[in-house]
Formats: C-alpha cells, sequence, structure tokens
C-alpha cells in the first residue's frame, strides 16, 4: 500500500485538509486520535504513564488527565521525550495494523504532528506538509481550543521548525488563507494517484 504521511505544526490545518483528502476517498488515520485512545485503553502504557508522571495522570473514570500531564511535558524536555518513547510505539503498531485492513484504496494517508520528530516519515513513500504562519496558528489554536498564545508557542517549540520540516517534505500545501487549499490538494492526490500506481 503506498502510504503518505501528512504533517504540519500545531494549527497550521492538517486535520482540516485531511478530509478533504476523505472526501476524494483516500482514508485517513490520525495518529493523534489514535495516541488518545491507546493511552486510555492499553493497560502496560497506562501503567507506564501513571509510573512516570504519577497516578493524577488518570482521572477515576479512566479518562487521562490531559492538563495534568500538558503542564509536565511541555514545560520539560526530558519528560516530552519520556512520554513520547512510551506512546509512540504503541501508535506505530496501530497503524500497521489499519493500514493493512486498508482494501481497494489507490493510497493512504497518515496524519502525525510529529511525523518528523517520531521518524515515523521513514514509513511512508511520500510526505507533505501543511504550513502557516505562527501568528496566524496562534489565532486558529487559541479560538479552537481556548488555550493561551503563551501555551500555542510552547508547544510549537517543542517541534521542529516550518523551515526544517520544509527541507524534509516532498510536497507542501499552503494554508496561509494566501491561496485556495482545494486545488492545492487536487494537485496532490493526482500525483499520489500516478505514484502509486507505478510502485
Ligand atoms: C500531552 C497531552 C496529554 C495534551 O493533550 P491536549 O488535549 O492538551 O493536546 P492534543 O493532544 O490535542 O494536542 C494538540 C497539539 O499539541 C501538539 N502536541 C501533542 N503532543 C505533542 C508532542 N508529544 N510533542 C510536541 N507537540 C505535541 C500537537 O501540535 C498537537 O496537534 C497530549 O498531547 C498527548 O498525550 N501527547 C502525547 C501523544 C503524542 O505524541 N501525540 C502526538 C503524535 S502521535
Ligand atoms: N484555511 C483555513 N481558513 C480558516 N480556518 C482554518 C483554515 N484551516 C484551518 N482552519 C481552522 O484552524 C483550526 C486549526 O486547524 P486544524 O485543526 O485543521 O489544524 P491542525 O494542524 O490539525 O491542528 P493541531 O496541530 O492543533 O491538531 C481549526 O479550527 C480549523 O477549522
Amino acid at each position: 500500500m503506498f502510504k503518505v504521511g501528512i504533517t504540519g505544526n500545531i494549527g497550521s490545518g492538517k486535520t482540516t485538509v485531511c478530509k478533504i483528502f476523505e472526501v476524494l476517498g483516500i482514508p485517513v488515520f490520525y495518529a493523534d486520535d489514535e495516541a488518545k485512545k491507546v493511552m486510555i485503553e492499553d493497560d502496560a502504557l497506562i501503567a507506564g504513564i501513571k509510573q512516570a508522571f504519577g497516578n493524577e495522570s488518570y482521572f477515576e473514570d479512566g479518562s487521562l488527565n490531559r492538563k495534568h500531564i500538558a503542564g509536565i511535558v511541555f514545560n520539560n524536555k526530558e519528560e516530552l521525550l519520556k512520554l513520547n518513547a512510551l506512546v509512540h510505539p504503541a501508535v506505530f503498531r496501530a497503524f500497521d495494523k489499519w493500514a493493512i485492513n486498508q482494501k481497494n484504496v489507490p493510497y493512504v494517508l497518515k496524519e502525525a504532528a510529529l511525523l518528523f520528530e517520531s521518524d515515523s516519515y521513514k514509513m511512508c513513500d511520500r510526505s507533505v506538509l501543511v504550513t502557516a504562519p505562527l501568528d496566524i496558528r496562534i489565532q486558529r489554536v487559541t479560538q479552537r481550543d481556548g488555550i493561551t498564545a503563551d501555551e500555542v508557542k510552547s508547544r510549537n517549540d517543542r517541534q521542529f521548525s516550518e523551515e526544517k520540516k520544509l527541507i524534509m517534505a516532498n510536497d507542501v500545501i499552503i494554508n496561509d488563507d494566501s491561496q485556495l487549499v482545494i486545488p492545492q490538494v487536487i494537485k496532490l492526490h493526482e500525483l499520489y494517484l500516478s505514484l502509486a500506481e507505478t510502485k
């Protein structure tokens, strides 16, 4: 199966772009959503997270105390690496399992905030970066999530810069309101159809 990894820094619009690919019939694996799922379903992982970040990482009903964990990991690089090392292998396994089950589709997309940071782009045939300037991204995320501009910046600082990702990515979608997004997606879709056919 031809696999395309899609990424972008916080608030770039990668999920929005993925919805357009879905309309074109392309299945999308949302790594960030899968991370949220395994963190409340995988017993070994839950035990590891409690050991690393305390029992208060979970509420009594078993849901994740996101604020508690975010407060630790987005303020300390070592703690974030610890969390990533616990969560990412479980997400990689889930993606492999999911991809095998996608039948009769030309290619699949893997949406991941940390495609490059986690090296998971190496498991894809192609990568695409969604970009937008930081001020626009801050505005979008503060509006969407009700978190502060400083919180958005601190998460952004934990990710590779857009400049670095532009060098690593094969393709780019510009989502800064200067050009339409749908034609950019259709153009890439046509490219991926032809690349998948010749793989
Ligand atoms: C720390 C947690 C609990 C905070 O939850 P919260 O609901 O506040 O944020 P959410 O998960 O919606 O993430 C929002 C954005 O933060 C950024 N972000 C999330 N995790 C990370 C990370 N490990 N490193 C850098 N940025 C991150 C991304 O841009 C993401 O889109 C959560 O982000 C988490 O469990 N992260 C670890 C899993 C992970 O690495 N997910 C991303 C890739 S699989
Ligand atoms: N071109 C656009 N015009 C207006 N609003 C947009 C555009 N693209 C994205 N948005 C909005 O900006 C917010 C962030 O977009 P989206 O959730 O797709 O980004 P993301 O990269 O997946 O974010 P995160 O990394 O935080 O998960 C959403 O509320 C979305 O509706």
